[in-house]
């Protein structure tokens, strides 16, 4: 039983927690990874949540602009004081769910930490590292990662800033020669960062070599002024993350050192010889790093979410399921039900499959060191897929949590506004997911075509090399993985047949691709579907503890299988994997698995350990006290100091003074 059980909430949460029949504890130790991860986890944030510091002196949402990134770069800077005190490693903290709240609308400095450093770790040599990691952990070098442009996100190949190597000075050449080749959106690169790794063109010799990377100073380490050849500023207000700092910079014709070439892989030596990398995309390592690291980000997105959702629906009454009775919790909806259980599902799945893609990250980049590059292709089309799928979960997950609060959910107050805007960014930044999709498919139907060939095939993708055939009638969890192993096959069959059949009526291979790239989508997202649904299924069947929550983890998985069938039926019953009988046989399982779980709802969103400073919201505060926070948040607001505000005396008595001249 839950160890929060005891603390004051409202009868109607005192009730559902009553109706909890797992440890929660056994469940919230299982999402941190053991016991040991959960009492770290805890103790970190009994550090944060005693500092004053992190108090916000008026809510965000009222400062100004300014204020409010002056106000995160304080928190962010203090974090950094604190834990360099407490010997706490500060990028730990800042993964760790335990930071959640501290920072409220994007951090100036993540960048730094979560891709500048892993780039520079990742791109640089010994030489290199040893000099610059020594300035960053003294403080001395804050930096972003600077690719995006104006003109080019996504076709990299397209960047327009140039790094051309002067042989004679041995030095390379920055310059941003159109408004285009202007570097856009890079993290703290407005007004926070000194340094950044610049992905630019190389040129030596008059030829190119294609985007490389660079660190390039771009402030004065004492007087934080931009240096003479670089122009930098903000790029202005964003849908969210505020207070990111999200920056522009160009370069006029700035000079580096040669030394200052990111040269663990590719290098240019000084007599001007290109020395290239052992395979081309190794330079793109930083992205496929992130992707994976956003899986987990957007789960613990998702968690937050859901978490305000349950507890507010178990809360909230409305309207009459019975004639004359009492009105119900509009958790006892089917349709709310139906609106929150499938995305407490969709937390566990993303969480599983995050898991297994870092694990093979490391596994991979382990091989990739000594100097095996067999696996990247498959990383690169495993963390694309994974980060596609949960960006676009998560974020449409959070927008049905919102929907699932009716009018209070539109509210600032209820957080859903932040957590909504945080998670949909990651739809587009780090890989727009359209592109990503499409970069799965390459791999997919390049895989399908060497299997075709008589190639064996990479273990992801294994299933594409003869036509599945799925037992009739089997709905088991294996059964059901079976069925969706001959979804996606057919999927994949048939849509490379179609690019053949665009090709042989004369359509040259890049048109057939771009004509059935609404086919590729699908294929890429079946395929990450099914891979998700497979680890939730296996990492089930591994899991240890009790009876009661290895039930609860099979009911959720099961809700996830069926919902995902049910949501996608029409490829089931195309491949004939699956007959209209076993749809509507798994379609009534997912309703009954609604009413299972609906009573435990509450305490499983319990587990994920959020405290009411951490949802930030008043509509998932755990004592259910809602209506009372809402109304005393409201009261914050600055108009409200007044009875009859300025602006009254400004417009709106003039207008009335004057009066209606027609009759309308
Ligand atoms: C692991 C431990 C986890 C620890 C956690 C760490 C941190 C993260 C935690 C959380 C994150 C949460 C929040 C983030 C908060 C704020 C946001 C912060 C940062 C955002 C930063 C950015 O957005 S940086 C900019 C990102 N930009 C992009 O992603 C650009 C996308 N474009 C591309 O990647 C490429 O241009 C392309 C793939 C679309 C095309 O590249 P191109 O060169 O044109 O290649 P093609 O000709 O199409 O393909 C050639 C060939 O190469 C293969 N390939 C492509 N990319 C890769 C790759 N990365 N690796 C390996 N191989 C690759 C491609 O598939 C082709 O293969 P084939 O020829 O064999 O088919
Ligand atoms: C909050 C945030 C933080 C960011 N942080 C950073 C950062 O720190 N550093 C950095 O360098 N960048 C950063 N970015 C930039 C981000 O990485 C890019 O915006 C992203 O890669 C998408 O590129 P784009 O903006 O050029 O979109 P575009 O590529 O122009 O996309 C526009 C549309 O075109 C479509 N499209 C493009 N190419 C294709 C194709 N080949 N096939 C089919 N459709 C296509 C897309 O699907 C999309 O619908 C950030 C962005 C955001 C929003």
């Amino acid at each position: 039983m839950s160890s929060h059980e005891t603390r004051p909430c409202v009868p109607d949460l005192k009730k559902e927690r009553l109706k909890c029949d797992f440890n929660v504890e056994e469940l919230t130790n299982l999402i941190d990874g053991g016991k040991e991860k959960t009492a770290l986890r805890r103790k970190l944030r009994s550090v944060i949540s005693s500092e004053s510091a992190y108090i916000d002196p008026i809510p965000p949402e009222y400062m100004s602009h300014e204020d409010q990134f002056s106000n995160e770069l304080r928190k962010t800077c203090h974090t950094a004081m604190l834990m360099n005190k407490q010997n706490i490693d500060i990028k730990t903290l800042q993964l760790s769910k335990a930071y959640i709240g501290v920072l409220k609308d994007g951090d100036p400095l993540w960048v730094h930490y979560h891709v500048f450093i892993p780039s520079i770790t990742g791109q640089s040599d010994p030489e290199q590292q040893k000099i610059w990691m020594e300035k960053i952990r003294t403080w001395k070098i804050f930096g972003t990662y600077a690719q995006t442009e104006l003109g080019h996100g996504t076709f990299l190949r397209g960047l327009e800033t140039t790094a051309t190597y002067d042989r004679e000075t041995r030095e390379f050449i920055l310059n941003s020669p159109t408004i285009t080749a202007t570097k856009w959106w890079p993290g703290g690169l407005g007004h926070t960062v000194n340094f950044a790794a610049v992905m630019a063109q190389l040129y030596v010799g008059g030829k190119c070599y294609g985007p490389h990377m660079f660190m390039v100073q771009l402030r004065d380490e004492n007087t934080h002024e931009s240096l003479p050849g670089v122009t930098l500023g903000e790029i202005g207000p964003r849908f969210g993350l505020n207070t990111n700092g999200n920056g522009f910079l160009r370069f006029d014709h700035y000079r580096i050192p040669r030394r200052n070439m990111l040269m663990k892989h590719a290098q240019v030596l000084e007599d001007g010889t290109y020395v290239k990398p052992s395979h081309s995309k190794l330079s793109y390592g930083t992205m496929v790093r992130v992707r994976v690291g956003i899986v987990r980000d957007t789960c613990i997105q998702l968690q937050q979410a859901v978490t305000i959702a349950t507890r507010y629906s178990a809360v909230r009454h409305q309207s009459e399921l019975i004639p004359g009775e009492p009105e119900p919790q509009i958790l006892d909806y089917q349709t709310q039900q139906f609106k929150i259980l499938p995305q407490i599902s969709s937390v566990f799945a993303l969480f599983f499959a995050a898991n297994s893609v870092i694990d093979a990250y490391y596994s991979v980049t382990a091989q990739m060191d000594l100097g095996d590059m067999s696996l990247l292709p498959e990383l690169h089309a495993l963390s694309s897929g994974l980060k596609a799928l949960s960006a676009s979960d998560a974020s449409r997950g959070v927008e049905i949590c919102r929907l699932s609060c009716g009018g209070h959910g539109y509210l600032a107050s209820s957080n859903f506004p932040r957590l909504y805007t945080q998670t949909t960014c990651a739809i587009t930044y780090e890989g727009e997911n359209t592109v990503l999709w499409l970069q799965v498919a390459r791999y997919i139907i390049k895989s399908y075509r060497s299997a075709q060939n008589g190639n064996n095939l990479k273990h992801s993708v294994s299933y594409l090399s003869k036509q599945p055939r799925p037992v009739r009638g089997d709905l088991s969890n294996n059964g059901l993985l079976e069925a969706f192993k001959a979804a996606v096959f057919k999927l994949v069959s048939d849509t490379e047949g179609r690019i053949q059949r665009v090709c042989a009526k004369g359509q040259n291979y890049h048109m057939a691709w771009n004509q059935c790239s609404l086919q590729l989508l699908k294929c890429a997202e079946a395929h990450t579907r099914f891979y998700v649904c497979e680890q939730f299924v296996r990492k089930v069947e591994m899991a240890k503890g009790t009876e009661n929550v290895k039930k609860i983890l099979k009911n959720l998985c099961r809700l996830y299988l069926t919902h995902h069938v049910s949501v996608n039926s029409g490829d089931f019953l195309k491949s004939g994997s699956l007959s209209q009988n076993d749809i509507a046989v798994l379609e009534e399982e997912m309703c009954s698995l609604l009413e299972v779980l609906r009573p435990q709802a509450v305490s499983i969103v319990d587990a994920f350990d959020f405290d009411d400073g951490q949802l930030n919201s008043c509509l998932g505060c755990w004592d259910g006290d809602v209506y009372q926070r809402l109304y005393d948040e409201a009261l914050k607001s600055p108009l409200n100091k007044t009875d009859v505000p300025e602006a009254y005396y400004k417009y709106l008595r003039p207008l009335m003074q004057v009066g209606l001249k027609s009759s309308l």
